[in-house]
């Protein structure tokens, strides 16, 4: 659960699923993996499972689903595009929080947040989120770094943003990533102050996260997958864990 002062760790496990799937095996286990994770101290689980199920499977949903009841204190995070077959799984399965992510099908990765100036995404998505409200779960909107947009996600009934951090992570170790600081500040602080909390995700790794959290204001959580996959591939899942868990708090969260 999220405390103040704190960033809490989100681990996506959707590239343990899909390294799993190119063999039918069943390993590596996408619950062991969310066990070990959880073991070593992250906060939350978070997946992703597109309707082409090319890692997390609707059978992955179910245990994970099953496996956080075990860890009542740790958080459960779905992420999708609701107007495809995200809400499906929120109604089955109630996570702790809910992240609207507007992708295509057939998106290759995220890569962009939601238009809130489009009527017919406002019109499409306030239901959805008055739904997962209903059900008692929590609704993160993903998001660029856009400052002007944090009213309207706040309006249509949002908790959260979840910022979109692959033109930072791009920008790291550039002089470029000054300038994505301050835009990813400026967005954060005017989250904030539209009463939104603020989640951020996608790119982050051991390299780039501890600036973040220590220069974007009030990060309620992270989201890390595939860096994080990538570095367990290395030193195992529990050495990583806490070593994502040191960079946060090396950003004095
Ligand atoms: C929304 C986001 O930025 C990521 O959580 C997303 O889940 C990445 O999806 P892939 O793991 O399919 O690239
Ligand atoms: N919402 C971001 C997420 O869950 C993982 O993104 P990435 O670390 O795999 O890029």
């Amino acid at each position: 659960m999220s405390q103040p002062g704190k960033t809490s760790l989100s681990v996506n496990v959707n590239k343990v699923a899909l390294l799993r799937n190119t063999r039918h095996l069943g390993i590596p286990s996408v619950t062991r993996a969310a066990t070990l994770c959880l073991q070593a101290g992250a906060d939350g689980i978070t997946i992703h499972p597109r309707p082409d199920e090319r890692h997390i499977r609707a059978g992955d949903v179910t245990d994970l689903a099953a496996l956080m009841r075990d860890w009542p204190e740790r958080e459960f995070n779905i992420e999708g595009n609701p107007t495809q077959n995200l809400m499906g799984f929120i109604r089955d399965t109630r996570p702790h929080q809910a992240t609207f992510v507007p992708d295509s099908e057939d998106q290759f990765t995220s890569d962009h947040g939601w238009d809130l100036n489009d009527p017919a995404v406002r019109e499409r998505l306030r239901p959805l989120i008055d739904e997962c409200h209903e059900l008692g779960v929590r609704v993160s909107l993903f998001m660029d770094a856009d400052p002007q947009a944090m009213t309207a996600a706040r309006q249509l009934g949002a908790d959260r943003v979840e910022l979109y951090t692959e033109p930072y992570a791009a920008a790291w170790g550039t002089p470029e990533q000054a300038v994505q600081l301050q835009r990813f500040a400026a967005a954060a602080q005017a989250a904030l102050d539209a009463g939104l909390q603020v989640n951020a995700g996608h790119d982050l790794n051991r390299d780039n996260l501890a600036a973040f959290v220590r220069e974007v204001p009030g990060v309620s959580e992270v989201s890390i997958g595939h860096a994080l996959v990538a570095d367990a591939l290395e030193l195992g899942y529990d050495a990583t864990v806490r070593d994502y868990l040191r960079c946060l708090r090396e950003g004095g969260r």
